[in-house]
């Protein structure tokens, strides 16, 4: 048996976290070419890599099927009820950071604050007969937020990518999506509320709580976890 680590296939998060683990000894790179995703370490036995998309990693830990895993801490609290039963933080890996907010279209100079959007929500449905959209693929976490916010009179339309567009193409009045930088909403007009975001996101090494270890496996956990300087 192996210990499964399961890592984000492609882009920015990959990279950092090869880097992450290369600083500590451990090498992770992917093998083969340059579209199969497989992948090798070295520096520590008994770790078998695993490329995955960055979404399906905290179903993959709260299944069993991998003992580790990196991933925004954002994809798992918004996948996995009661989260933290199903997984276990070991490390924030200190980058990845990104806020989930809530945004409005930058030309509603009344709606600053939740409180605002509730009004403006009421007023929305009154005169269009129908309830404000928001745009998300956050629909718990932002659901949750609303809700401990006051807000009542809207209701969530999946968009599951380029989210900021869809004020402009009218399928939604409002978005709650991830910024870093903040240039996509500005590119897009629109504005933050003034409350603190429904969540503050960085990449983060996880914990399988599910996952069955035998006695090899558990030491080679421990060795691991030591050589990275985490619990
Ligand atoms: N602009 C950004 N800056 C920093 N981190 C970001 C940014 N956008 C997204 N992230 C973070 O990166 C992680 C992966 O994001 P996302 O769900 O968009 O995956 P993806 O790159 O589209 O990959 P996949 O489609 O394979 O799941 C999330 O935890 C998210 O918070
Ligand atoms: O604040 P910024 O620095 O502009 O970054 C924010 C953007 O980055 C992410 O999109 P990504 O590039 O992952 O594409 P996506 O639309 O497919 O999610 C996120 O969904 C925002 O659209």
């Amino acid at each position: 048996m192996t210990i499964k680590l399961g890592v984000p296939s492609k882009g920015r998060l990959m990279e950092k976290t090869f880097d992450w683990f290369g600083a500590r000894g451990v090498s992770l790179s992917r093998t083969g070419s340059e579209r199969e995703y497989s992948g090798a370490v070295e520096g520590i036995e008994g770790v078998e890599l695993v490329l995955l998309s960055a979404g399906e990693i905290p179903r993959e830990l709260a299944a069993g099927r991998i003992h580790l895993g990196v991933t925004g801490i954002d994809l798992v609290q918004e996948k996995l009820v009661q989260w933290d039963q199903k997984v276990q933080v070991l490390a924030e890996l200190g980058f990845g950071h990104a806020d989930l907010i809530v945004a409005v279209p930058a030309c509603w100079v009344d709606v600053n604050t939740l409180d605002d959007l509730d009004a403006a929500a009421a007023a929305f449905r009154a005169r269009h007969g129908f309830r404000m959209r928001i745009a998300t693929k956050y629909h718990r976490l932002v659901r949750a937020y609303l809700h401990a916010g006051g807000v009542a009179d809207y209701q969530l339309v999946d968009s599951q990518g380029a989210t900021e567009g869809t004020v402009k193409n009218l399928t939604a009045e409002a978005i709650a999506d991830i910024t870093s930088s903040g240039e996509t909403l500005r590119a897009n007009h629109l504005k933050l509320l003034a409350e603190a975001p429904v969540l503050r996101s960085q990449a983060t090494l996880f914990r399988s709580r599910v996952a069955q270890l035998s006695e090899a496996d558990r030491g080679v956990l421990r060795a691991l976890c030591a050589q990275l300087g985490v619990e």
